[in-house]
């Protein structure tokens, strides 16, 4: 059966190894960065030129899909998450890698039809490790299926998670005080990529058993979530209900009861959510 969206993904994939591209000569140049909400959520001209490839590409073959990327939104662009056919950006995942030359760095593209993910493309650049998950037909790493760790036990499990950008002190106190009662489970340890993407790809590929964070966006999740899922893992919010791609909370692990012990470890709160400003959205 032919697949309506083939010639999106294949157009992924290449938008992803270009941009991957760029990212990997503009680590050879000096980087003028920039901040957005904090002193310490960066963004430099790197991010803005590839998400400006990736959209402009995307718009001369399919010039009726729409877009949510993320510096369109730092932009003042609305950040809408509706029926049509969108594609999701996060052009550089992990800035603050690319900032620092610490080598992990993606590119990260998924695309929604009725509010579904329906492919997902991280490619992490430095690695040249291509990610992708079509619904339904699994996920692969450089087209070599991807399968989530068969670990039951957490004590026996490796657990990914961020520290994000946010610095407001009782918001540190609660992301510490969830990676203490993970940590003393005790789980055989933590771990942090610097990017959500990769963090879920390493859950897909079943190096970590599962990653967990609060504050990250749709669009570095979008792409991520198909792959973890499509190898087999799942999906669940910190608070033990159903994933919300918009909701800027996560849990991905390679089974639902390491998934539910995480949650209960999680002292959970709730950032304001992606389409906050979204006509039509939840106050
Ligand atoms: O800003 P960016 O580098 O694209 O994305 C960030 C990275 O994924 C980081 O690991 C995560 O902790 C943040 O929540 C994200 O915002
Ligand atoms: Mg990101
Ligand atoms: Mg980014």
């Amino acid at each position: 059966m032919t697949d309506l969206w083939q010639d999106a993904m294949d157009h992924a994939v290449s938008a992803a190894r270009g941009a991957g591209q760029v990212v990997r000569e503009a680590l050879l140049e000096d980087r003028m960065v920039m901040v957005k909400s904090s002193s310490v959520d960066l963004v430099t001209q790197t991010d803005q030129k590839v998400e400006q490839l990736i959209i402009q590409s995307v718009k001369e073959k399919f010039p009726t899909h729409r877009f949510i990327g993320e510096e369109s939104v730092a932009a003042g662009e609305p950040c809408v998450l509706s029926d049509e056919p969108t594609w999701i950006i996060d052009p550089i995942d992990g800035t603050t890698n690319f900032v620092h030359r610490f080598p992990f760095v993606a590119v990260s593209i998924g695309f929604s039809v009725n509010k579904q993910v329906e492919f997902g493309v991280v490619y992490s650049c430095l690695e040249d490790k291509m990610f992708t998950a079509r619904r339904g037909r699994g996920s692969f790493c450089n087209g070599d299926p991807l399968q989530v760790s068969d670990q039951k036990a957490i004590k026996q499990s490796i657990i990914a998670t961020e520290f994000g950008s946010d610095r407001d002190p009782e918001v540190v106190d609660k992301i510490f005080s969830s990676l203490r009662n993970i940590l003393c489970i005790p789980v055989h340890g933590i771990r942090s990529a610097g990017t959500a993407a990769i963090n879920m790809c390493l859950v897909a590929s079943g190096c970590v058993e599962a990653y967990y964070e609060i504050g990250m966006h749709v669009w570095d999740l979008a792409a991520a979530s198909l792959i973890v899922s499509e190898a087999g893992g799942v999906l669940m919010d910190v608070e033990g209900g159903p994933f919300d791609l918009m909701s800027r909370r996560v849990i991905a692990a390679n089974n639902r009861t390491i998934a539910e012990r995480i949650s209960g470890e999680i002292q959970a709160y709730a950032p304001a959510r992606d389409d906050a400003a979204a006509p039509g959205a939840d106050p």
